[in-house]
């Protein structure tokens, strides 16, 4: 049985087709990267993969129970960490936390993950305080650990890292990579394509409303059968004409020439540079990153 399994979904809001027909799944156990440019849909399929928003057509199955018809169940096996900072300002963070897993049916049972969670999001001092003495960067672990509260065995986490500094993005990864290797399945959607690529084993790029790939990330890294290479030039030197049309941006000083690695082998162009006399200071040479993947299956939207 997947974790989700998506089939068929359709949502339009007036004339506008949010969701096109969207159909895979996602496995139990699995850091799942659900990607793609603003207005795509990622948002949506998550409200409906929640119960939140009801589907035109299709189904949606969260640990094999149907997201409508046996709602309730559907929802105990999910958290969700929502994008936005909704929260009620006084009550406290302790308490706001045990009335959240009442909501669940669970008990003082809970409160012992609780206060872990607290102590794993660095919020054990503030425990005790009302949320509307929280920093934003406090409020989202607020929110994490909100949607943890009855250990759901699926966990979507949408934007988690927006807007955060590295610190606090460093404590979330670390936390989802826990929770992950502790068995629970996790959905990431992030405008951090480097962060999906350090953290999910598989990757959704969501555009128009339709799933353009879906790829483990191995296969979307492997897709794109280029190599970069960025050289300095020495004061003076010009890029000979021959390699102007390879050149795919220009970083700090120095040019970047996107190579396909079947047709411009990098020796030949070292030696085109070389026989037109044209003095390097230094060469430096990287993979495609998922960044470069993304622009090229998106069209250079924005993540
Ligand atoms: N309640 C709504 N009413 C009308 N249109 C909506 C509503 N919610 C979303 N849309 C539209 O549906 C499309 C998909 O939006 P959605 O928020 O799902 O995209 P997204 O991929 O989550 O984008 P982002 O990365 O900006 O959050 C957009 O064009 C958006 O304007």
């Amino acid at each position: 049985m997947p974790a989700v399994a998506i089939s068929g979904v359709r949502k339009s809001y007036g004339p506008l087709q949010a969701l096109r027909g969207i159909d895979f799944s996602i496995r139990q156990g699995e850091f799942f990267g659900l990607l793609g440019p603003n207005g795509a849909g990622k948002s949506t399929l998550i409200s409906i993969i929640a119960g939140l928003v009801g589907a035109d057509a299709g189904t949606v199955a969260v640990m094999g129970h149907d997201t409508v018809s046996d709602f309730r169940a559907a929802r105990r096996k999910l958290g969700v960490v929502p994008q936005e900072l909704v929260f009620d300002p006084f009550f406290k963070v302790r308490d706001m936390l045990r009335i959240q897993a009442g909501y669940y049916g669970c008990g003082k049972e809970s409160w012992p993950w609780i206060d872990e969670m607290l102590e794993r999001l660095d919020l054990a001092d503030k425990a005790g305080s009302p949320m509307r003495a929280l920093s934003g960067g406090m409020k989202r672990r607020v929110l994490v650990a909100q949607a943890l509260v009855h250990k759901p065995p699926v966990v979507i986490l949408d934007e988690p890292t927006a807007g955060v500094d590295v610190e606090l993005r460093r404590t979330l990864w670390s936390f989802m990579t826990d929770l992950h290797r502790k068995g629970t399945t996790v959905v990431l959607t992030t405008h951090y394509l480097e962060e999906a690529q350090e953290l999910c084993e598989r990757i959704a790029i969501l555009d128009h409303g339709q799933v353009q790939v879906i790829e483990t990330t191995q296969q979307l890294l492997a897709r794109h059968p280029f190599r970069f290479l960025r050289l300095k030039l020495a004061a003076g030197a010009v890029l000979p004409e021959s390699l102007r049309a390879l050149v795919s941006g220009e970083p700090n000083g120095s040019v970047e020439l996107k190579l396909e690695t079947a047709r411009h082998p990098i020796a030949s162009v070292l030696e085109t540079l070389r026989l037109a006399g044209v003095a390097i200071e230094d060469v430096h040479t990287r993979d495609p990153d998922l960044e470069d993947i993304f622009v090229e299956l998106t069209g250079g939207d924005d993540a």
